[in-house]
């Protein structure tokens, strides 16, 4: 199987902070790459690099064959993102939210309808394409803002915590398109959760980063035999010292009063 994504010895510092260490990894082409870690592990640091936001200090990317530093932009023509923040125009409506995203990408003029209809049916929004955002629930949101990112039909589609602040019943929704993507159209997904048990229900493999460094990846049969543990949580708890999970409670919210000081063996 090809890799769409390949990471060599990926490295950013911030002055003299080193957020992420030299890092190296492949996503298979048409799989589920789950990429975990606590809080300031260094995640959002990686996705902003893999999708252009922000310059390694070192090593390669290379995403659907392009040099993803040297050839931008037809590396990010090959992927869509759907960042942890609404980024949604809530005075439009979906489908006028979906146009303007089409001409960012450039969409040709003439297939832009198309797409748009496809992109929309494969979230179950067709039907709601002229509702004005403010009127959509959470969960409608973030389908909308997958279908935003497959007008362009990006080969990897990057999602950061997608599922972050939903409830329970609409968490399964979101995954089930998700699933659909992956299945039925060969769609390769890179995420990012704080729900291990959706990281442990979808992904085909899984990488885990603590201060900065890449501790466990492989497949979950593999990462729970190589932990003796019965399940991902564990596994990730041995390896970590910390729970994923929110600490304060409060369901969807991240805690952040662990970053990256180095807390390890606190939970
Ligand atoms: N612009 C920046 N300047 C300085 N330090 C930064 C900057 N961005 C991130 N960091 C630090 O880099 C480390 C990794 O942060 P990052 O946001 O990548 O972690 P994360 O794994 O995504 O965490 P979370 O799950 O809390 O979002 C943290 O210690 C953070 O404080």
């Amino acid at each position: 199987m090809q890799n769409i994504l390949t990471v060599k010895s990926l490295t950013k510092k911030f002055e003299d902070f080193t957020a992420v260490k030299g890092i190296s990894f492949d996503v298979k082409t048409g799989s589920i790459f789950a990429f975990l870690g606590p809080n300031g592990a260094g995640k959002s640091t990686t996705i902003k690099m893999l999708t252009t936001v922000l310059k390694p200090t070192s090593g390669e990317i290379w995403i659907n064959g392009f040099n993803a530093l040297k050839e931008q932009d037809n590396a990010r023509a090959s992927f869509g993102i759907v960042f942890q923040d609404h980024s949604l125009d809530e005075e439009l409506t979906a489908y006028e939210n979906m146009v303007y995203h089409s001409v960012i990408y450039k969409v040709p003029r003439k297939e832009r309808e198309n797409r748009i209809r496809q992109a929309l049916e494969i979230v179950g929004l067709w039907d709601r394409r002229k509702d004005f955002v403010k009127k959509y629930s959470g969960g409608m949101k973030r389908r909308l803002e997958i279908a935003r990112a497959l007008v362009h039909y990006p080969k990897i589609l990057f999602l950061d915590e997608p599922t972050v602040g939903l409830d329970p019943q609409t968490r399964k929704s979101i995954w089930t398109h998700i699933k659909n993507l992956n299945e039925e159209r060969g769609m390769t997904i890179f995420l990012t959760t704080h729900y291990m048990d959706e990281a442990e229900e979808v992904a085909d493999e899984i990488a885990i980063i603590d201060h900065g460094k890449i501790i466990e990846s492989g497949t979950l049969e593999k990462i729970k035999t190589n932990n003796e543990t019965e399940s991902l949580e564990e596994a990730f708890l041995k390896l970590t010292g910390r729970d994923i999970r929110d600490e304060n409670g409060s369901a969807g919210s991240k805690t952040r009063f662990m970053r990256g000081k180095g807390r390890r063996g606190r939970i």
